[in-house]
Parts: structure tokens; C-alpha cells; sequence
């Protein structure tokens, strides 16, 4: 028998203008504690039985099926792409998560590096982060999240232009990569591998006295509908306003001691949070009266991911900016919970237990 412990940080998509491209991991980590017996197990669907431990105080129901189980299905798809049908030795998932699931902290992304980390550790496939992220790419089609969930610390990152065949292999429905246990997930069904090299990224520096204020508002906003409210086309103001904006945000972040004023105005979109501040009711009025002028301490403020968590930068008086956010959306009667974190520079680690 072996044991080991997967760690993988959440992370804050966007980070202002640097939409669907900038990530940002932070210190709050899933875990997955894995024991492994040399022999599969006949009783245990596809080996593998799955244990949740919720600390993220969300209301849904995760499922311990393993067809079923984005963690676990997520390793079946890294595995039957290596001719490996089911988890190859009886293995015991017991999953701990803090990340409230659906509010913009990457859950899903933090979910599917898990996954991928956990069909490469019990396949033992040897494949290295960087092809991992192509496997990623797969299921969550933009990169932000899962760069960050995986190499850890602030990232800006993009896809290749890939070629016409390719192209086609990477828009192969989700269903396909990922089928539902209806359609029979084990059916001999080989998946489509993903190109190589599809996702790049490149870590910037984070001032050290930077923290990150996530006021997690306690209601869900699921990224497809965060999405579906985005227009199809931008006028070119708008995409030369962001242009400025995110050029500017990883010297913003990356210089010591930090710039109240740069880092504000480096923050600020046109791109995604105007669309959806109708799915999220006080965001406007947070985004226009929390500012380095008005909050002392605070240097930006945005969306974080699809929302509806509010991430706040600040180098002090962090309950204070916290207390004014939470109490401007109690104004719409929603709650919140708050949490001061910090980026998580090490990314997704595998460890003895
Ligand atoms: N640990 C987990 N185990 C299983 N499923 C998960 C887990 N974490 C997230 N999910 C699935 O992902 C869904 C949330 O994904 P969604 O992309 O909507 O939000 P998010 O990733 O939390 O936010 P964002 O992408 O804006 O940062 C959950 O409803 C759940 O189905
Ligand atoms: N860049 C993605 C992140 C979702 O977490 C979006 O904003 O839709």
C-alpha cells in the first residue's frame, strides 16, 4: 500500500483586463489524500472509492460516484487515453475541499488539475506538467485558471494557433472527452487526446506585500452563464482600453513597493465585468467606491474569475476593506464570507503522506 497527497491552489481568473488570459493562484488548496493497493479491487467500480470532506461551506452535492466525480472522472480520461480503462490499482480518493464551489475561485479548474495529477500519479504515466496542461485544455477550454491551479504564483498565459486538423480535435464536444456515465463511460470508447502543446504560460513577479481579499458572496454564479452574458463582438475602444490596461498589470503587481494609483487604474476593465455586473447585484457600486483614494490600504479591486467573488488587493487594513464590501451587498440582502489570502507559488504538489 501507498499514500500519497495532492495539493492543488485555487486561483483568481482575469485579475481586471486580462481576461480569459491572467491567473493567479492563491493559498487555499483542494486536497486529495490517495492510498493505493497494488492489486484492483473486484467490489469498488472502476477500483476507486471516493470520500469528500466539504469545508467550503457550499450546498451542492458532490457525486462519490467516480463516472460520475469530475476529480475522478478527469483521471479516467487521463487513463483510457493511455489504454488504461479503469484506475489500475484499488484506489481510495478522499477528497478535502475549502474552495466554494461556483463563486470565481476556480473550483472546476482546481478540480480538473487534480484530476489530471491524479490519473498521472496511479497510472503512472510520466507526463510533465506542461503536457498535463494540454489534457486540462481539454475540459476547461480557457486557461487562466488551470495554468495558475497547476504552476502556481501570477501567470499570464495563451493557447497556440493550431493547425486546421488540430483545431478540430480540440473543439471535439466536451461530452466526447468527458462522456456521461449514461452514455456508457466505459464502453471501450477510446477519447481524443489532446494536441501537443496546446497551452503556454509564463509566471510574473508578485510584490511580496500584496495580499488578496476574496469576498465570497453566498450565492453561485456558474461560469457558462457568466459567459453566455458576454457580447460575441467588442469595438475596438474597448479592446485597446484592455490592451493598455493588461500590458501594464504584471509590472503594476510585480514592482515593490507597490503603486496604489498604477495598480488601480492597471486593473480596470471593459471586457467582462460591465456584462456581468447584471448577474451580480452591488458590483458597479463596489467597483466605483472602493478605491486607493477612498481605502486606504486597498491598490485594485476587480472580479475575481466569472464572479461573483469580489478580489480585493491591499496591503493593509484587510478587515476594514472586507467589512465595506460585505456591507455594500448586504444592501442587495446578500451575505458573504471573507478570506485574506496570498498567491500560492508552488502550484499543484505531489507528496508522501
Ligand atoms: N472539488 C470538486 N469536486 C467535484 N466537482 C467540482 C469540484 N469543484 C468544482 N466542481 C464542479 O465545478 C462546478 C463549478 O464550476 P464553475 O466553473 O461554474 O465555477 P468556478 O470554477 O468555481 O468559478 P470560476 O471558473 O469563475 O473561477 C461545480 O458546480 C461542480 O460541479
Ligand atoms: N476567464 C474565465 C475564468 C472563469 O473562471 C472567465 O472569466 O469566464
Amino acid at each position: 500500500m501507498t499514500s500519497f497527497v495532492i495539493r492543488t491552489p485555487c486561483s483568481s481568473a482575469n485579475i481586471g483586463p486580462g481576461f480569459d488570459v491572467i491567473g493567479l493562484a492563491l493559498s487555499l488548496h483542494l486536497e486529495l489524500h490517495v492510498t493505493v493497493d497494488s492489486k484492483p479491487s473486484s467490489d469498488l467500480p472502476l477500483n476507486c472509492a471516493i470520500t469528500y470532506e466539504d469545508q467550503s461551506k457550499s450546498t451542492e452535492q458532490i457525486s462519490l460516484d467516480p463516472e460520475v466525480n469530475l476529480i475522478t472522472r478527469v483521471a479516467l480520461y487521463l487513463l483510457r487515453c493511455h489504454d488504461q480503462r479503469a484506475f489500475p490499482v484499488e484506489t481510495k480518493v478522499h477528497i478535502i475541499n475549502p474552495i466554494p464551489l461556483g463563486r470565481g475561485l476556480g473550483s472546476s479548474g482546481t478540480a480538473v488539475v487534480a484530476g489530471v495529477m491524479l490519473g498521472n500519479e496511479v497510472g503512472k504515466l510520466g507526463l510533465s506538467k506542461e503536457r498535463l496542461l494540454d489534457y486540462c485544455l481539454m475540459i476547461e477550454r480557457h486557461p487562466d485558471n488551470v495554468a495558475a491551479s497547476l504552476f502556481g504564483g501570477f501567470v499570464g498565459t495563451y493557447l497556440n494557433e493550431l493547425k486546421p486538423e488540430d483545431v478540430a480535435r480540440k473543439e471535439i464536444p466536451l461530452s466526447e472527452v468527458l462522456p456521461a456515465p449514461a452514455g456508457g463511460i466505459d464502453t471501450g470508447f477510446t477519447p481524443p487526446e489532446p494536441p501537443l502543446g496546446i497551452g503556454h504560460y509564463r509566471k510574473f513577479n508578485w510584490a511580496p506585500e500584496i495580499k488578496a481579499i476574496a469576498i465570497i458572496p453566498d450565492f453561485v454564479v456558474p461560469t457558462a452563464n457568466a459567459r453566455n452574458v458576454l457580447p460575441e463582438n467588442y469595438s475596438r475602444a474597448d479592446v485597446v482600453f484592455n490592451l493598455q490596461r493588461a500590458a501594464l498589470l504584471p509590472a503594476a503587481l510585480g514592482t515593490s513597493p507597490p503603486d496604489p494609483d498604477m495598480i488601480f487604474l492597471a486593473m480596470q476593465d471593459k471586457v467582462h465585468q460591465p456584462y456581468r455586473k447584471t448577474l451580480i447585484p452591488g458590483l458597479t457600486e463596489i467597483l466605483q467606491f472602493m478605491t486607493p483614494a477612498t481605502q486606504p490600504g486597498l491598490l485594485g479591486i476587480c472580479l475575481s474569475g466569472a464572479g461573483p467573488t469580489i478580489l480585493a488587493l491591499a496591503t493593509d487594513r484587510f478587515t476594514e476593506i472586507a467589512d465595506r464590501i460585505i456591507a455594500q451587498f448586504a444592501t442587495n440582502n446578500i451575505t458573504c464570507q471573507w478570506k485574506l489570502l496570498e498567491p500560492a507559488h508552488a502550484g499543484t504538489t505531489v507528496s508522501p503522506n
